[in-house]
């Protein structure tokens, strides 16, 4: 672990020094996309139009035989495009695969001053976070880099899971945290096949009346990735970077994947990844704030005046901690809407009905 009195001290000599806040840039989805699939390649200037972040992944999705070509793809759709104010990641190969240094190496050198955001998958615990700084240091200085890379991490195995904490402060680098289900599935031996999402055989049971076991009990089903998103939403939030939903690899189900997605912004998460074209604006709608509640946010900061006391809005108390939680919403909400004029118009016509 590096003292605290030399956390932001660059880890070699010419490299930026480190942010010392993350920025909160809009991320409701990042979208995934093979660059080695010309298909998906030519519809990257359409989307970077649409979404957030585009995430160029070169790891798993990414048949071997087609690695370095995924890399050179990206490589080449980064100078020829441009991206305006959305942002670039990429996700290179683990840290055990062989094409890991390639990837580090050939992107820092040729589009580090384009990329935004690597994002590292199976983590197992910080030592995997400080090989990955000083590497990428190292490759900033050697290309001349005014601006030091991120790191997201995936978490997505069992040891990552317990040692979520140290990985999200490992260093000023880190600017959040994915779940990675699928993976994170097979690491803890979890019998579920699916790509994240729910299992209909994790529910819980009313009780029996009387001696008949089997009839007039409702099942529900719960939520296998509760207590890790809670979790990770805990540990990013503890060291100021922003945590994520990973995948849904139902693809066909937009309803699941929006609840999914929701139940993931509810709990503390700023977005979520997109696979598929299909699930960029169920993204949108669910990581934006509903303009009701933004409306409602504004009109509880407006009645507390600096903060403090308590006050009763439409029969509900509002105190400091209340203030706070609508600050979120709000804080939020302006963000957005500084990159979504559409969005913009919903929150002012929303607030203007609510304080009329
Ligand atoms: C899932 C897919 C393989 C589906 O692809 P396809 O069968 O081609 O779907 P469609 O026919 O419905 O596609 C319609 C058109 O849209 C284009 N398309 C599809 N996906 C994308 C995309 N992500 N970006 C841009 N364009 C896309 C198709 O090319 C079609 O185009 P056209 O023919 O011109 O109309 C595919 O969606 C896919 O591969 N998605 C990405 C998968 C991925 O990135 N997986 C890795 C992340 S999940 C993971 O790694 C697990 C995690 O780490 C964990 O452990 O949990
Ligand atoms: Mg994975």
């Amino acid at each position: 672990m590096r003292s605290p009195k030399d956390f932001f001290a660059p880890l070699a000599v010419g490299a930026p020094d480190p942010v010392r806040e993350i920025p909160a840039l809009p991320s409701r989805m990042i979208h995934f996309f093979d660059p080695s699939n010309e298909k998906m390649a030519a519809k990257v200037p359409d989307l970077a139009k649409k979404v957030d972040v585009l995430l160029g992944n070169l790891e798993d999705a990414v048949r071997a035989d087609r690695k370095e070509a995924a890399r050179n793809g990206l490589v080449s759709i980064t100078k020829s495009t441009d991206f305006g104010a959305t942002q670039l990641w990429t996700r290179i190969n683990s840290l055990d695969s062989p094409w890991v240094l390639d990837d580090l190496i050939t992107l820092v050198t040729e589009i580090g001053d384009k990329l935004d955001v690597i994002m590292v998958p199976k983590v197992e615990g910080a030592q995997d976070i400080h090989y990955v700084d000083r590497l990428l240091a190292q490759l900033e200085a050697r290309a001349g880099l005014r601006r030091p890379l991120l790191v997201h991490a995936i978490l997505e195995t069992a040891s990552g899971v317990a040692n979520v904490e140290e990985i999200a402060g490992a260093s000023p680098r880190m600017q959040g945290i994915s779940l990675g289900p699928a993976d994170l599935a097979a690491s803890r031996r979890m019998k579920t096949t699916r790509v994240g999402g729910g299992h209909p055989g994790y529910l819980v049971r009313t009780d029996p009346v009387g001696d008949d076991l089997e009839t007039g009990r409702t099942t529900y089903q719960q939520d296998l990735w509760h207590y890790t998103v809670a979790r990770m939403v805990d540990a990013c939030a503890m060291h100021g970077i922003l945590p994520y939903y990973g995948p849904f690899g139902d693809i066909r189900d937009v309803v699941a994947c929006e609840d999914q997605f929701r139940n993931a912004f509810l709990l503390g998460c700023v977005g979520t990844w997109t696979l598929h074209p299909v699930q960029i604006d169920i993204a949108r709608k669910v990581f934006s704030p509903d303009p009701k509640d933004v409306a409602w946010a504004r009109r509880v900061i407006a009645a507390m005046g600096d903060g403090t006391g308590a006050v009763m809005i439409d029969g509900k108390m509002q105190d400091d901690a209340s203030v706070k939680q609508c600050r979120v919403v709000a804080e939020l909400a302006d963000a957005l809407a500084a990159r979504d004029p559409e969005l913009a118009k919903a929150y002012d016509e929303a607030t203007k009905e609510a304080l009329a």
